[in-house]
């Protein structure tokens, strides 16, 4: 069922709850998870955090069942599923693992339409299916309909395999560490896009992850356990952030907490400056004249669909009669749901005093520069001591 929101946020995902859900291996002397209660509200993501063998990945894994629950009961929706055919349910709830969980023999759109055909659509519904979901991940189906997953990096395996956990359109997600095993750059895109596919298809998504700050960007709310899945706080981050439940969960968030704190604020709710923008081939001291109009000492040259290619400084663009056709691949870029810490991680491993604000599509939306940031830290932090300005509006004014 489709709701919207008052805040306008569409909602196409079932709630989950868990009553008095347990898990007892054989042979343990402790449940992995003691009953467990929870309610995650229908189109919201949660993130399941929590110190290593606190249940997280246990208690996901009992919402489709591929772990039984020993005692308890789950309900998607109003469905009590702790009954259904387990075969059945797993076709209705997506599942991401760690890298990907693609089949290495089959062909990127085979892996996709895998639960597809299990449900037998046909082929043409498969086919546009396939397209919509690869786009949606932002891979170019022309370009990745046939490829095998070893021809991929492992971020756009993983891409795969969030589109094969969406082919069938269930209400559900549930993802397992599904960045863990990509760099960090490689991780904050991940993070971006599925925060932007969230906000196009309002699923229910739960995450289980090792990274706190993860969570925080990540979650409408952060569920964070303690061992034998016991609950130590479930709130929105700002409510863990401002007032940690118990000892443990300050310990837990402990030196992670400023970083977090960053992460609540995201780029979007931050000014962009807008850029001087140039093509390949424009005459040089046109658009040099351009820049200086503006205020700028910088460029940034875009292709046709308004994609950064390179980020010249004046002099570097007059170094040429007209702009050369240059792709500078270590271009800092962030998204509009990237956090402050996010942008700040660009700027910092390229080196540069501000980063590029680009949509998932790669479009150029703006700059951010790192005294904006800076400040708003600070702003945050009253406690913190003070900042010399000039240093970081210097770092800017040698951008890039
Ligand atoms: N198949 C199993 N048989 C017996 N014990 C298990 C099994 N799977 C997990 N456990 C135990 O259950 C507890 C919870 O494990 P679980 O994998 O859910 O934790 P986790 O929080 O996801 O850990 P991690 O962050 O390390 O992945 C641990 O003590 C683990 O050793």
């Amino acid at each position: 069922m489709t709701t919207t929101e008052d805040s306008g946020r569409k909602i196409t995902g079932d709630s989950i709850r868990l009553e008095g859900v347990e898990k007892r291996y054989r042979g343990a002397p402790a449940p992995a998870v003691a009953k467990l209660d929870l309610e995650i509200a229908a189109g919201d993501i949660v993130a399941f955090v929590g110190p290593s063998g606190c249940g997280k990945t246990t208690t996901l894994k009992m919402i489709n069942r591929l772990i039984e629950p020993t005692a308890g009961k789950i309900f998607i929706g109003d469905r009590d599923i702790t009954n259904e055919n387990p075969d059945r349910l797993r076709q209705s709830i997506g599942y991401v693992i760690q890298s990907g969980g693609l089949f290495p023999h089959w062909t990127v759109e085979r892996n996709i339409g895998a639960i597809p055909r299990v449900l037998g659509w046909d082929k043409k519904r498969i086919a546009e299916r396939t397209e919509y979901l690869l786009d949606l991940v932002g891979l170019d189906p022309a370009e990745f309909a046939k490829r095998l997953p070893k021809d991929m990096s492992g971020g756009q395996q993983q891409r795969v395999g969030v589109a094969r956990a969406l082919a069938a359109d269930p209400p559900v997600l549930l993802m397992d560490e599904p960045f863990g095993a990509v760099d960090p750059i490689t991780r904050v895109r991940l993070q971006d896009s599925l925060i932007d596919i969230h906000r196009e298809l309002g699923k229910t998504i739960v995450i289980v992850t090792h990274d706190f700050e993860e969570a925080t960007k990540l979650g409408d709310k952060v569920l964070i356990l303690s061992e034998g899945g016991h609950i130590e706080q479930y709130g929105t981050p700002q409510e863990i952030l401002a007032d940690p439940a118990t000892e443990f969960v300050a310990e837990f968030i402990g030196s992670g907490a400023t970083l977090a704190q960053l992460t609540l604020t995201r780029v979007r709710d931050v000014e962009m400056a807008p850029v001087v923008t140039a093509r390949v081939g424009e005459d040089s001291a046109t658009v040099a004249a351009r820049a200086r109009t503006a205020g700028s000492n910088w460029v940034v040259v875009v292709d046709g669909l308004q994609r950064p290619l390179a980020w010249p400084s004046i002099a570097e663009i007059r170094t040429a009669e007209t702009v050369v056709a240059f792709v500078d691949k270590r271009l800092p870029t962030v998204a509009p749901s990237s956090t402050l810490h996010d942008a700040l991680d660009a700027m910092l491993s390229a080196n540069q005093g501000g980063a590029l604000v680009t949509t998932a599509n790669g479009r150029l939306l703006g700059y951010i520069g790192i005294k904006t940031i800076v400040e708003l830290i600070h702003d945050q932090q009253p406690d913190a001591g003070e900042i010399d300005y000039a240093e970081f509006a210097e770092a800017e004014e040698n951008a890039p």
